[in-house]
């Protein structure tokens, strides 16, 4: 993973940081021009993804890119978001990451206009996913219905228009579920607002949903005669309105085998009734009238006849029903004729009924087939994949557009809830200081259309319920008397001369956050209503009796129309609950946000048209988003599970923190060397503000894991076998010191008995104790009298000891009395005899051996050896040499070693140079009577008898032997150099 993540980072050309990567880096942020032209630039090298912090905005490349194979998605796994160039899969791992690590649902948002790639990019989720989330059999099975209810929703919920050939006509809110190990299990869809108007006209240039086309194309032969259906699209009523039967980028015939296969894998058994309604639909398209005195009859009775096979009705009541009305006149039930135009309004809202209700039908298909069935897991994680219609700005626009404006008002909102306000309420909580950022708060404007009993859409069912003349101009002055005062409410009547002059009298506008809209009110009442003529809901107890079936799809039943005396909910109003319980789902999963758009308007490769784009940049809201961005700090956690995750990152906080959190985390950051201004400490949380910080520290983490988690697997065990053997072994201690302690105060308590059991331990000690003390302070020699004081229980020993310890002393000392020593004895006895209690400084004599020389006869001043002690003093050394019968004296030498001076005879000297290597200086000049030589650590002097010299010594760093002007021998040596230690005395 490591050396991918290096070959992806060196694979970030000079290309991909075309512009910046991140809007939040833009120089210049508050710049619309300077933020499109980034667009611009990247859009033109192929970057078609660039984030606003976390928020990736995409451009619509028209063309397929070679940046979504296997090896694109291997790249995105498990690397941080910053680390590697901008992509959708970055996003999908980015939540499919912090679904694992921090337990929580997630959701992806991908709002956009009609053609801007939300549906490419939520397809792109769930591949990744696909590819990259781990996988058993049976999760295999799941990925491949995951997978394959997209063509089918697609067939049956996506037309071609002006503005996309594959845009989706509903919305829709996919859960994917995930176990434990991070497996896809199951899946949940839930769509919206599905534009029925569609089964019955299209605008020119469209078309109908695909898959009528698909079958007409690609249905077998066998199939379609069956259906009573023709290869030929411009045969169905239906499918001519907008003139566009064929598309070159669309392929019927494909797709249907695509969608076939799809249904299998989903493991839809229906399809043969799925088809009967399609083929009805198209007959029931095809149903004339005609009729005199303005009373409809249908003209040709053929599609009566495959209809009432088709669904298994019966004809007369479905002609009956397809041209009459019931009403309730008096209290008494009347058949009252249509006329031609009602009688074709009511065909077709048979047929959007008919169609609108088995898309929904399919979709709980789809999603019984997606659940996860396994009981032992029933505690799995979400991701949310939110693809639904964008901002949509027309000339002309309708009830539709009101309805996805609003939702996108809502989602707005939910965006305002989940990040601008709350981080700016966080922040004051937390008491960090903090700049505001302006916004607006679209609130006003949500309130504005939904408010109870003074919304618009409450004010819309009011108007579609009232009994009375009740019309979409009523509608409108009704809005004009309720809101009119509103700021974001203008209509042509309330309007000033300007903006008069661009709005018609059957409009209203609306100030939406990302832009004016002008709404037709037009067939607003109607498509409210959607209603079938009551009697119409007699039929539906055949024409759809296999989706009544109650094991089949009971909860159809909710959505046929009631009867006569209790209203339906009005489409609006259905649709705002929905909102509701969309933005209920929405808000508790962390949010990610994909932001589309289309770089053109003719579905043009490589075209960038700067209008529109600045349009979208505009209703998308990214200029606020960024500059919220900027103010702001990218990241926030609370101290413990920051802590909890970085903290192995520092030695001081690793591995366990013992403080306050709040203290560990300032710890933490300090060694990881976070400057002051990339961070603030709040009173729970720690807020980062530049992503590139944390990603720093979360690489740094994960190169860390990585060590440890290799050292932790593998020793998980022997660190478990290890742990036992020394909890065995300290326990085995305790066991062993109380037992001692236990003997040592039972031996104390019974320390003067004789031996026994109690007390014998103890003895044993003591005895050890005593020995291990004699043994190291016995006496020193024959007159150090000390001895350690023996307990009771040994005295007796004691004392034999120290007398074997005392004749063992004298045994040795009188080994070493030489007959020199013995001499000395003898000497020093004669002297004690002679001096004793006579002389002054006789007790300190006593210890002092007397010198060779004075043994020898010789006649040294004493001053001369003892003043060898030190080097600072002047010696005087006056050697007058007699021997004891007055003979001169044999030629002597004054040896001056580092621990004595003698003097020795000559003959002995030269002998005693032979041993010693001569290293030095030799000079014969002192007054013409001196010899001497300097050896390595002493030095001779030739002496001649009778004669008399001062020598002089004084420490220096190097040796020098030379003669002084006052006469005398100066000698300066170095410390270690004849310095005399021990000298004998004369
Ligand atoms: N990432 C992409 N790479 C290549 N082509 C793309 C990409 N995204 C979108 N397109 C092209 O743009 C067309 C429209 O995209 P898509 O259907 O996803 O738009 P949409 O936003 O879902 O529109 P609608 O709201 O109408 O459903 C696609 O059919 C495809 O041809």
């Amino acid at each position: 993973d490591k050396s991918n993540r290096y070959d992806l980072r060196s694979s970030l050309t000079a290309r991909d940081r075309v512009g910046v990567q991140d809007f939040v880096l833009l120089e210049n942020f508050t710049s619309e021009a300077a933020f499109i032209e980034n667009l611009r630039k990247r859009f033109k090298e192929n970057l078609i993804y660039t984030y606003i912090g976390s928020v990736l905005v995409s451009v619509n490349p028209y063309k397929d890119l070679e940046i979504y194979n296997k090896n694109h998605m291997q790249r995105y796994r498990g690397v941080n978001f910053y680390e590697v160039s901008p992509h959708i899969y970055a996003v999908g791992d980015n939540s499919y990451r912090s679904m694992r690590t921090e337990r929580k649902d997630q959701c992806i948002l991908i709002s956009g206009e009609s053609g801007a790639g939300k549906t490419e990019a939520s397809k792109k989720i769930l591949q990744y996913y696909a590819v990259t989330c781990p996988a058993s059999e049976q999760v295999q099975t799941v990925k491949d219905r995951l997978l394959q209810s997209n063509p089918v929703l697609e067939a049956f919920g996506n037309a071609k228009t002006l503005r996309n050939d594959n845009s989706s006509r509903f919305g829709k809110y996919m859960d994917i579920q995930f176990d434990f190990k991070g497996a896809p299990v199951g899946g949940h869809i839930i769509n919206y607002l599905l534009e029925k108007s569609r089964v019955v006209h299209q605008n020119h240039g469209e078309r109908n949903f695909h898959i009528f086309y698909q079958l007409i194309e690609g249905g077998e032969e066998d199939l379609l005669r069956g259906l009573g259906l023709e290869r030929n699209p411009q045969q169905y009523q239906y499918l001519v309105k907008g003139n566009c039967p064929k598309v070159s980028s669309i392929n019927d015939r494909t797709d249907w085998k695509t969608v076939r296969k799809a249904l299998t894998v989903i493991g839809f058994d229906e399809d043969e009734e799925l088809l009967n309604i399609i083929a009805s639909v198209l007959h029931l398209g095809n149903v004339q009238y005609g009729g005199e005195d303005g009373v409809a009859c249908i003209t040709s009775d053929t599609q009566i006849k495959y209809l009432a096979r088709l669904l298994g009705v019966n004809g007369t009541v479905l002609t009956e029903a397809l041209t009459h009305k019931k009403i309730i006149a008096k209290g008494e039930e009347v058949c009252v004729p249509l006329n031609l135009e009602q009688a074709s309004s009511a065909r077709d809202a048979l047929s959007k009924a008919v169609y609108g209700r088995t898309f929904t039908w399919l979709v709980n298909k789809i999603n019984a087939s997606l659940t996860y069935t396994d009981d032992s897991c029933k505690h799995y994680s979400v991701i949310g994949l939110l693809d639904i219609y964008g901002f949509e700005v027309f000339q002309h626009n309708s009830f539709e557009q009101f309805c996805i404006n609003y939702c996108n008002e809502k989602l707005q909102q939910l965006f305002i809830e989940l990040t601008l306000k709350s981080e700016q309420e966080e922040y004051e909580a937390e008491g960090i200081t903090w700049e505001p950022v302006q916004y607006f708060n679209n609130k006003i404007i949500c309130d504005l259309v939904e408010e109870k009993f003074k919304g618009i859409i409450s004010i819309l069912d009011e108007e579609c319920l009232r009994p009375g003349d009740a019309s979409d101009l009523t509608f409108l002055e009704k809005l004009e008397d309720t809101v009119g005062g509103h700021p974001h409410f203008v209509t042509h009547k309330l309007a000033d001369t300007k903006t008069r002059k661009v709005m018609s009298r059957e409009e209203f506008r609306l100030l939406h956050y990302a832009g004016e809209v002008n709404y037709n009110v037009n067939g607003f009442l109607d498509k409210n209503n959607d209603l079938l003529f009551r009697n119409l809901k007699e039929l539906s107890g055949c024409y759809l009796s296999f989706l009544l079936r109650p094991h089949r799809l009971h909860h159809l039943l909710n959505h046929l129309p009631p009867p006569s005396v209790s209203a339906p909910p009005q489409a609006a109003t259905q649709f705002k609950a929905s909102l509701a319980k969309l933005m209920e789902i929405l808000m508790s999963k962390e949010p990610s946000y994909v932001r589309c758009m289309k770089p053109n308007d003719s579905k043009q490769a490589g075209r960038f048209d700067e209008v529109l784009i600045r349009h979208q940049v505009k209703y998308l809201g990214l200029m606020e988003n960024l500059r919220v961005r900027r103010a702001g700090f990218a990241y926030r956690r609370r101290y413990e599970l920051f802590l909890q995750r970085y903290k192995s990152l520092c030695p001081d906080t690793w591995a366990n923190w013992q403080g306050k959190a709040f203290d560990g985390v300032a710890t933490l950051v300090k060694h990881l060397g976070y400057k002051p201004e990339e961070y603030k400490l709040g009173r729970s949380k720690i807020f980062i503000r530049f992503p590139k910080t944390l990603f720093a520290t979360e690489e740094g983490l994960e190169t860390r894991k990585h060590g440890l988690g290799e050292r932790r697997r593998r020793p998980v065990a022997v660190q478990a076998w290890w742990r036992g053997i020394l909890a065995r072994r300290r326990a085995r201690r305790r066991r062993q010191a109380a037992d001692t302690i236990r003997r040592f105060v039972k031996g104390f308590i019974h320390r003067h008995r004789e031996r026994c059991p109690e007390n014998e331990y103890f003895l044993d000690y003591v005895r050890y104790s005593f020995l291990m003390n004699l043994r190291r302070n016995l006496p020193k020699n024959v007159l150090d009298k000390s001895w350690p004081t023996p307990p009771a229980a040994l005295s007796e020993a004691s004392e034999l000891l120290r007398k074997l310890c005392m004749q063992n002393m004298v045994w040795s000392y009188c080994k070493k009395i030489n007959s020199e020593w013995k001499h000395q004895m003898e000497q020093k006895m004669v002297a004690s005899e002679l001096f004793k209690d006579k002389k002054d400084n006789y007790p300190q004599s006593v210890s002092k051996l007397f010198v060779n020389t004075r043994l020898n006869g010789e006649d040294i001043n004493p001053k001369v050896v003892q003043a060898l002690g030190s080097e600072k003093m002047k010696y005087a050394v006056p050697v007058t040499k007699y021997d004891r019968k007055g003979y001169k004296a044999r030629p002597r030498q004054l040896l001056l070693t580092a621990n004595s001076a003698v003097i020795v005879e000559e003959a002995k000297l030269k002998q005693r140079i032979e041993y010693a290597t001569l290293r030095g200086q030799r000079s014969t000049d002192w007054g013409g009577c001196v010899m001497f030589w300097v050896l390595q650590s002493c030095f001779f002097l030739n002496w001649p008898s009778g004669k008399e010299g001062t020598i002089d010594f004084t420490p220096g760093s190097e040796l020098l032997v030379a003669k002084a002007k006052n006469g005398h021998l100066s000698v300066v040596s170095p410390p270690t150099f004849l310095r005399p230690a021990r000298v004998y005395a004369p």
